[in-house]
């Protein structure tokens, strides 16, 4: 069972990511971007970069995701694990549709959508998606702006994209409040998976 940890930057989805790993101490972690390859390199090398190319960007994060599912994701799910991302295809579908949405590389009506095609053909969707809802500023100013992805403006747009994914895909998401003191939303997702994933 693949499930993904997905929200703003800062609205504790490493912080329950971490935890889980007492949870279930067999399980695969794993998260996007990669931190063990250099794909994964050079995306953040593109996060650093203020004047990187948004398309040229979107296409980093995606090729670090293929390489994400051959090397890491499938094998872990054709072994049984069950498998715990924080982070994955839909921080694509929010950030990159919300980067290229104010910029004139590409001409789609909704680059939202663009990007969930060009996922289509060979990405394997989350079985679960855990959803750390937090407003922009708090998420903002929890995160500190240390990169450009952390401004309040932006994290509107992208808050805007996680509500429209949650809209199209409402069985695969549940919402946990993040606003919450971290053990209560520790509590509230450790209840969502066991009684998602059971005994695995
Ligand atoms: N529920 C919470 N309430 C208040 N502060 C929190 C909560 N959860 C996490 N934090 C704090 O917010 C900061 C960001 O948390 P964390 O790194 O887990 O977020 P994140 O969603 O993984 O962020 P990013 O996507 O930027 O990596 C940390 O200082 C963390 O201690
Ligand atoms: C996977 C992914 C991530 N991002 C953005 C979101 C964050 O600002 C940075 C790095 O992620 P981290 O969890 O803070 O380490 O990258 C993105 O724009 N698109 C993606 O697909």
């Amino acid at each position: 069972m693949l499930v993904t940890l997905e929200g703003l930057d800062g609205s504790g989805k490493t912080t329950v990511w971490e935890a889980l790993q007492e949870t279930y101490p067999d399980a695969t972690f794993t998260r996007e971007p990669t931190n063990d390859s250099w794909y994964g390199d050079a995306v953040y090398r593109s996060i650093g970069d203020d004047d990187a190319d948004s398309l040229a960007e979107l296409f980093l994060y995606t090729a670090d995701h293929a390489d994400h599912l051959s090397r890491t994701i499938e094998p872990a799910l054709e072994r049984g694990d069950l498998v715990i991302s924080d982070r994955y295809s839909d921080s694509r579908f929010a950030y990159q549709g919300a980067t290229l949405e104010t910029s004139d590389r590409l001409t789609v009506d909704d680059p939202l959508e663009y990007v969930v095609d060009v996922h289509e053909p060979f990405s394997r969707p989350p079985d679960l998606t855990l959803y750390l809802d937090v407003d922009p500023k708090t998420a903002a100013e929890r995160a500190g702006a240390t990169n450009k992805f952390e401004r309040v403006e932006y994290l509107e747009s992208v808050h805007a994209n996680y509500e429209r994914l949650l809209e199209r895909d409402p069985e695969r998401f549940v919402r946990v409040d993040a606003s919450q003191e971290p053990e209560a939303v520790l509590e509230e997702v450790r209840d969502v998976l066991a009684e998602a994933v059971g005994d695995e």
